[in-house]
């Protein structure tokens, strides 16, 4: 079962049917395919509980795959063990920026240390590291002053700006940034995104960000993918899905971020209406809180735009707009 749409060349990050569970028999991702190109940047965004964080843990190996592929520039990652596994994590071609800087970052390591730690596993010599951790310092814009200072020592932003200087050090082919700004000022979190833009650009970077703030992806994302529930209810590309969503999931999370004006206003009403039943095992995984679900919507539903570059997990993509004016 595919819901989101390959990008046009050929992906650096390609997740297909991704399958994984903590527990047997309650996945927490269920099916989920992706794909990300060099240079650009794929928003995930999904409320809380949707499976983000885990979907990022997955690709970087730290997530209990059930079933189906994850492959980062044509290596098939689900497939390394031992040894294999080791020297691909060393690599430092994947990076994985945590959620919480304040706690990711040793409290006890100056910022030269802890920006250079990628590389002092890789066995990187320390002069080069020096080097090599300035020049991402530069990269970043922080002040080379700040390479002594520790954690504690600085702002929220500059300690989101040490951990993404940590992450492209080794320069990664894949960042997977994971609420990078949720704890920022909005000039902070400005600033961050501007840098993982062009960060992007200059590096080559395939970027998958990850936030529950549609404002925070809306500005940078070029594609989206809408995570419900552990699957990709809806992805296309950014403005598109923004301004005539095909899921009433995605409906409902653009009519609720900011600046949605008074037609919004009324689809939220609808899109609200619905009365929460208990999810179903199978079929649509919105069905349970959509005003437009009906018997069509049993089994598992899947909908692509005659481009091919939207998908949507709806019976009702084609129709459900219509319903809401009638
Ligand atoms: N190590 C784990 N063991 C068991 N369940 C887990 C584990 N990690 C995550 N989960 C469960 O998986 C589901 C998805 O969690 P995840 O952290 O991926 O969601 P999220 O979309 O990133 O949420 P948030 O926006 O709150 O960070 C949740 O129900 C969570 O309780």
């Amino acid at each position: 079962m595919t819901t989101s749409v390959a990008a046009p060349e050929d992906p650096l990050l390609d997740v297909r049917d991704l399958r994984v569970a903590f527990e047997p028999g309650t996945p927490v991702l269920d099916g989920v395919d992706l794909a990300v190109r060099a240079g650009e940047v794929l928003g995930v965004i999904g409320e809380t509980g949707s499976g983000k964080t885990t979907l990022a843990r997955a690709v970087v190996g730290l997530a209990p795959v059930a079933a189906g592929r994850i492959t980062v520039d044509g290596l098939d990652r689900t497939a390394l063990r031992g040894r294999a596994l080791r020297d691909a994590r060393r690599a430092g071609t994947v990076q994985y920026m945590f959620q919480d800087p304040l706690r990711s970052l040793d409290p006890d390591l100056t910022v030269l240390r802890l920006v250079g730690q990628p590389l002092a596993i890789t066995g990187v010599p320390v002069e080069e590291r020096r080097h090599r951790v300035l020049a991402a310092l530069d990269l970043v814009g922080l002040d080379h002053a700040l390479a002594d200072r520790r954690p504690a020592q600085l702002s929220g932003g500059q300690r989101q700006r040490v951990a993404l200087a940590r992450a492209i050090v080794t320069r990664p082919r894949l960042l997977l940034a994971d609420e990078p700004v949720s704890a920022l000022d909005a000039s902070s979190r400005n600033h961050v995104l501007r840098l993982l833009d062009e960060l992007r650009g200059e590096l080559g970077l395939a970027v998958v960000l990850i936030s529950h703030d549609l404002d925070s992806l809306a500005g940078v994302a070029d594609r989206l993918a809408v995570l419900y529930r552990g699957r990709v209810v809806e992805s296309g590309p950014t403005d598109a899905v923004l301004r005539s969503p095909l899921h009433p999931y995605t409906a409902l999370l653009a009519a609720s971020a900011p600046g949605g004006g008074p037609a919004r206003h009324a689809e939220l009403a609808v899109l609200r209406s619905a009365a929460t039943r208990p999810p179903a095992a199978s079929g649509c995984a919105f069905a349970h809180r959509c005003p437009f679900a009906d018997a069509a919507c049993a089994p598992r539903p899947e909908f692509r735009t005659p481009a091919a570059d939207r998908a949507a997990a709806c019976h009702h993509a084609p129709d459900w707009r219509t319903r809401l004016a009638a």
